[in-house]
């Protein structure tokens, strides 16, 4: 019984269902479609061809059904990755742990997992309307100060030119997202990219609205920084996390990203919900 998992470590609901997401293994899909805001999970869900499970718990809303006959699931997750933290600890969960014995399966379950989010770009060449698959993500959060990972050195010289460049107290964790995924679903109009994910929208991402940015450069710093052909394209706040707690957990994530805001224009586009559907159905689509 060395794999045990006590009561307070992982906590099941009274009618079993996992503690934040309120999810029995039954009710979810091997793919899944993640996106930020919980009233997105029905923009995606109005596509399917049935929806066989709905439910919902704080801001994490769960459909489950098929598109052109395939099962997925669509959840929402809210802002940040201490939010992904627990998002893909208890996904998971489900599909790991025996929810009953609270031990390891011992036969490993990857899932498919697809953030279709929003973002604003860093590069006057990446206009508001564009839509990024991203191939590395920079955490600029902490999240990674308390987990044990292994990075390529080509993860790790990402972090460390980021730390440089930002003279930041210490090395923000990179990742890289499933290759397999990326070569499916970067296809179109999406282009490739590499993502940085902020602890905040605003200060963090070198907004000035009252409070003044302690890095108020951040968007040249970063745009400007080039590390063995990696570009950094687009700021937003959880693909690093979704990155990091897949490559630790082995599952397939890749984060798309609708781009809403061109940081150097500064424009924001004019129909954001035009440019998500869009996202939404080449993703429907093509995974
Ligand atoms: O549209 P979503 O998926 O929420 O993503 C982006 O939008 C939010 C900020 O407006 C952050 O969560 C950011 O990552
Ligand atoms: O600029 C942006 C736009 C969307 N989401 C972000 O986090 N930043």
């Amino acid at each position: 019984m060395s794999n045990f998992i006590p009561e307070s470590e992982l906590i099941i609901n009274p009618d079993g269902s996992i503690y934040h997401l309120n999810l029995k293994p039954e009710f979810l899909a091997s793919t899944i479609l993640t996106v930020g805001d919980p009233d997105r999970v029905a923009q995606i869900s109005k596509h399917f061809d049935e929806i066989e499970f709905q439910g919902s718990k704080r801001e994490f809303v769960t459909h489950t059904g098929t598109y052109k006959g395939k099962r997925l699931s669509v959840m929402s997750t809210g802002m940040g990755t201490d939010n992904i933290e627990i998002f893909m600890t208890e996904l998971d969960a489900l599909v790991n742990i025996d929810l009953e014995t609270r031990q390891i399966k011992a036969e490993h379950t990857p899932l498919n997992i697809v953030r279709v989010g929003t973002s604003g770009s860093m590069h006057r060449d990446i206009p508001a309307g564009a839509m990024i698959a991203s191939d590395y993500a920079v955490g600029l959060d902490t999240l990674m100060q308390y987990y044990r990972a292994d990075y390529s050195p080509q993860e790790l010289a990402i972090g460390h030119a980021v730390q440089q460049a930002l003279a930041l107290p210490f090395r923000p964790y990179c990742f890289a997202g499933s290759a397999s995924l990326l070569k499916r679903l970067q296809t179109g109009k999406v282009i490739k990219g590499n993502t940085v994910t902020c602890p905040g929208f605003f200060g963090p991402q070198g907004r000035e609205v009252r409070l003044k940015p302690a890095i108020p450069n951040i968007i040249e710093l970063l745009a400007s920084l080039e590390v063995d052909g990696v570009r950094l394209t687009n700021f937003e706040m959880e693909t690093a996390g979704y990155y990091a707690m897949g490559k630790m957990l082995g599952h397939e994530v890749l984060s798309l990203n609708a781009i809403v805001a061109n940081r150097i224009t500064q424009e924001f586009v004019q129909d954001a919900g035009a440019v998500v559907d869009e996202l939404i159905l080449h993703t429907l689509d093509t995974i």
